[in-house]
Formats: structure tokens, C-alpha cells, sequence
């Protein structure tokens, strides 16, 4: 790895956001290995400390029980420090999630409906996507989450297939350009 970011870096952490399916959770590894941090995925957290698949989590306790959980874990885990945290694509909804967020460098990956469709369509583990209609449910949901999207520190948009290594190389050179901004926050 580039020692210079890992000398900007100062172990903050990477919080990747954005939609299902736009490779938070694949990303995030690889960018966590690219910088010698630890991955977590909040999802996962969540499912071993659950002991069910998420899926399981919307049908038997609801989505707001499962909200809930993913406030938890990300309180929990943003007192480390060292770490890329692949997020689920809801994080963004609840307002004290950004108190946590903005601990790190929040980097949103920003792919289009018709990748995310590609990428999604014989998906069965992500409860909000078993619709009739996914391209519209998609639409809605990212119509729903635009701004909220918007207000990640890194925005990297996806405009054309990539691979996920393409994408983490993408990154690398984007964050000197923005670090400065969340550095500056702990320093106030
Ligand atoms: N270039 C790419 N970048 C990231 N994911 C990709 C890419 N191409 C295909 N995929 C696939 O897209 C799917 C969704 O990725 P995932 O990392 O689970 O997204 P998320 O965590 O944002 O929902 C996975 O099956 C992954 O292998
Ligand atoms: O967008 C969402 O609301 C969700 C995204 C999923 O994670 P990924 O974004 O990793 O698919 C998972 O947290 C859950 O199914 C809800
Ligand atoms: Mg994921």
C-alpha cells in the first residue's frame, strides 16, 4: 500500500455507503486489505449476533427491530478505530446514525438502477427487493436516498462496469483529496 495514505489516513475509519447491490460489502474488503485495516460489515454483525439471515430478521421482528440493531452495531464499532465498515443500504435513514458516520470518512458508492438491477436480479437475501418489480422498487428507494447519499465526505460515482479492484484504485486516489475535511472535524 501507498504509505503516504496510510500516513493521511491517521487510522480513521472508511464507511462505505450507498444502494444494495452497489458492492459496499465486496469493495470494503478489498480496501480494507489495500490499507492493512480490518473489514466488518454491519449485515454480518448482525446476522451472526441474530443467529438468523436478515431476511428472517424483516419477516419475524420488522424492519424498525432490525434499524434498530444496525444503530447498535454501528455505535459499537466506531470506537475503534483502523477499520472499513461495509454499511447496509438503509443506514443513511436514521438521523442519529450520521452522528456515528461522521466519526470516519464516509465514502458513497454511487452505481446506476440498471447496474444494480444487473447485479441483483436472482437475489433473494435482501428483503426489500422481493418485489415484482425491482427496477421500480430500486427507483424508489434511491429517489428515496439520494440526499441523504449526497452527504458522504467521497462520492464515487460508478458509470460503467468496473471491476471491484478498478473501484478500490478509484478510491485510493480520492481520499487525499478529501481526508483534510474529517481530520479537521476531530480537530475542532
Ligand atoms: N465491480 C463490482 N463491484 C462490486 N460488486 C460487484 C461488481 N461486479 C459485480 N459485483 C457483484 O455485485 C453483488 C453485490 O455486491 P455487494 O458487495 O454485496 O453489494 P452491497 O454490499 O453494496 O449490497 C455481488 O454479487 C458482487 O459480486
Ligand atoms: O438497503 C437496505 O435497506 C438494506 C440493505 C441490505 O444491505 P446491502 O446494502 O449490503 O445489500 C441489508 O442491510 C438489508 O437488506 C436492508
Ligand atoms: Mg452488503
Amino acid at each position: 500500500m501507498d504509505g503516504s495514505i496510510k500516513q493521511l489516513l491517521k487510522g480513521v475509519n472508511l464507511y462505505l455507503i450507498g444502494m444494495m447491490g452497489s458492492g459496499k460489502t465486496t469493495i470494503g474488503n478489498l480496501l480494507a486489505q489495500a490499507v492493512n485495516y480490518s473489514f466488518i460489515d454491519t449485515d454480518e454483525v448482525i446476522v451472526k449476533a441474530a443467529g438468523k439471515p436478515i431476511s428472517d430478521i424483516f419477516i419475524t421482528e420488522g424492519e424498525p427491530a432490525f434499524r434498530q440493531l444496525e444503530s447498535n452495531v454501528l455505535a459499537q464499532v466506531c470506537a475503534y478505530t483502523k477499520l472499513t465498515i461495509a454499511t447496509g443500504g438503509g443506514i443513511v435513514l436514521r438521523r442519529e446514525n450520521w452522528s456515528y458516520l461522521h466519526h470516519g470518512l464516509i465514502i458513497w458508492l454511487d452505481v446506476p438502477v440498471e447496474i444494480l438491477l444487473e447485479r441483483l436480479k436472482e437475489d433473494q437475501t435482501r428483503p426489500l427487493l422481493q418485489d415484482p418489480d425491482t427496477q421500480n422498487k430500486l427507483r424508489s428507494l434511491l429517489d428515496e436516498r439520494y440526499s441523504l447519499y449526497s452527504q458522504a465526505d467521497l462520492h464515487i460515482e460508478i458509470t460503467q462496469q468496473e471491476t471491484p479492484e478498478q473501484t478500490v484504485t478509484n478510491i485510493l486516489q480520492a481520499i487525499p483529496g478529501v481526508l483534510k475535511t474529517p481530520v479537521e472535524k476531530f480537530q475542532n
